[in-house]
């Protein structure tokens, strides 16, 4: 059987919406003092727009195929994601069959390794890798779960990612994880304000409902160690996100020693490719994963570092998004449950995450997504192309 080849490879971008670092609007739970790196400069404390967390925006991926079939995926990036999409990457796809996913993510990777590796280069090589397998689903009319093995369970279970956690249990969500507002800079003030919070939501969701922590790399070691001991003791936290910086993997290590034992220690959603999860892994960072699967690879590269976190018995619970992680989740053994980043501004209600950007994105009712619910060529979304798409580059 043979498939159309790739004809053509656009980047765009969109400004406004779109899940989590595009661009959310004034007065956003998720843009309202969060604790973050850069909250040692007061100037920087209020608003993570502040210090740019918005700049990239968007990144569209569309690749059309010799019979007209588009396949696309979204991520951030934005316009130097695009010009990288557009003036390096388009070579190693254009004329080839969508089928070549393994050889093109390997040329996309390897020709970029000079100045790629991490963060901004590898969301683009993530875009198109996910662009492709929407592709490939479309041409072949199978949804992208299918082709990577099927389901293992007959539906979804989600945790919701926002500031209302007392909402995410009326909502039929398992979990509700969320943001810390102060960091070591606000010293041990801050310290009680976070326990504080947490422990108002404890008494607000009752003692079985899960509730976690996100720290957005806004920690040291001391100060983490110590909130993950009150957190624990005062209000049975189930997990630590992302305290310490990406690149501190011995930081985390002594983070997991410290903790008292049953608090689990997460990170993974500012990391990338099969090397990293393994450093992550192999120094015994964290208890769970969580790629991004636009910014860690891809698909083709999520598969990798799954089988490896498989082998090692570590779970994979991607960073939220949305339909590009749950084709995944729904096949892995070692991913029983997936993350719902609520981007109501609230929030209050349940809206699709990369909204006003795809059309037919699902969102879990109840807490849930049936798996026959996924079954829609690729990954069953369409482009809204009702919005202003700006193609910054050609080739
Ligand atoms: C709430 C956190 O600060 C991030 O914005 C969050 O979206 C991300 O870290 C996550 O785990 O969902
Ligand atoms: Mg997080």
């Amino acid at each position: 059987m043979t498939l159309p080849k790739i004809r053509h490879v656009r980047a765009f971008t969109v400004r406004g919406g779109g899940a989590d670092y595009h661009d959310q609007g004034a007065g956003h739970w998720i843009d309202d003092h969060i604790a973050t790196p850069m909250a040692r400069y007061p100037e920087y404390r209020q608003s993570r727009q502040s210090f740019g967390i918005n700049v990239l925006g968007t990144l569209v991926v569309e690749l059309e195929a010799d019979d007209g079939t588009i396949g696309f995926a979204v991520t951030t990036g934005g316009e130097p994601a695009a010009f990288i999409v557009e003036r390096h990457l388009a070579r190693f796809l254009e004329g080839r069959s969508p089928v070549d996913v393994e050889k093109i993510w390997d040329q996309m990777y390897f020709s970029t390794q000079y100045y790629g590796r991490k963060g901004l280069v590898v969301n683009a090589i993530s875009g198109v890798d996910l662009a492709l397998w929407d592709l490939l689903g479309k041409l072949r009319g199978e949804p992208v779960y299918h082709m990577l093995g099927g389901a293992v369970r007959d539906e979804l279970t989600f945790y919701a990612t926002g500031a209302r956690p007392d909402v995410a249990k009326e909502l039929g969500f398992v979990g509700g994880k969320l943001p810390l507002h102060h960091g070591p800079a606000e010293g041990i003030e801050g310290l009680h304000k976070n326990i504080a919070a947490l422990a108002d939501m404890r008494s607000g969701v009752g003692d079985d409902f899960w509730l976690m922590l996100d720290c957005w790399m806004s920690l040291d070691l001391d100060y983490a160690t110590r909130l993950a001991a009150r957190a624990w003791d005062e209000c049975g936290l189930k997990w630590i996100e992302e305290a310490l910086s990406p690149d501190d993997y011995w930081g985390y290590a002594d983070l997991k020693r410290n903790v008292p034992p049953g608090l689990l220690v997460t990170t993974g959603e500012h990391e990338a490719t099969r090397w990293g999860f393994r450093m992550l892994m192999e120094m015994d960072c964290c208890d769970i994963i969580q790629p991004d699967v636009g910014w860690c690879g891809g698909i083709t590269e999520l598969i990798k570092i799954a089988n490896y976190a498989d082998a090692r018995g570590v779970q994979v619970i991607p960073h939220g998004s949305s339909v590009y992680s749950y084709h995944f989740v729904i096949t892995r053994h070692n991913s029983p449950f997936a993350e719902f980043l609520m981007m109501h501004p609230g929030p209050t209600e349940v809206v699709p995450m990369f909204a006003p950007q795809l059309l037919g994105e699902l969102v879990p009712v109840n807490g849930r997504i049936r798996a026959s619910e996924l079954d829609q060529p690729g990954f069953g979304v369409e482009l809204n192309r009702d919005i202003p798409l700006h193609r910054p580059y050609t080739h």
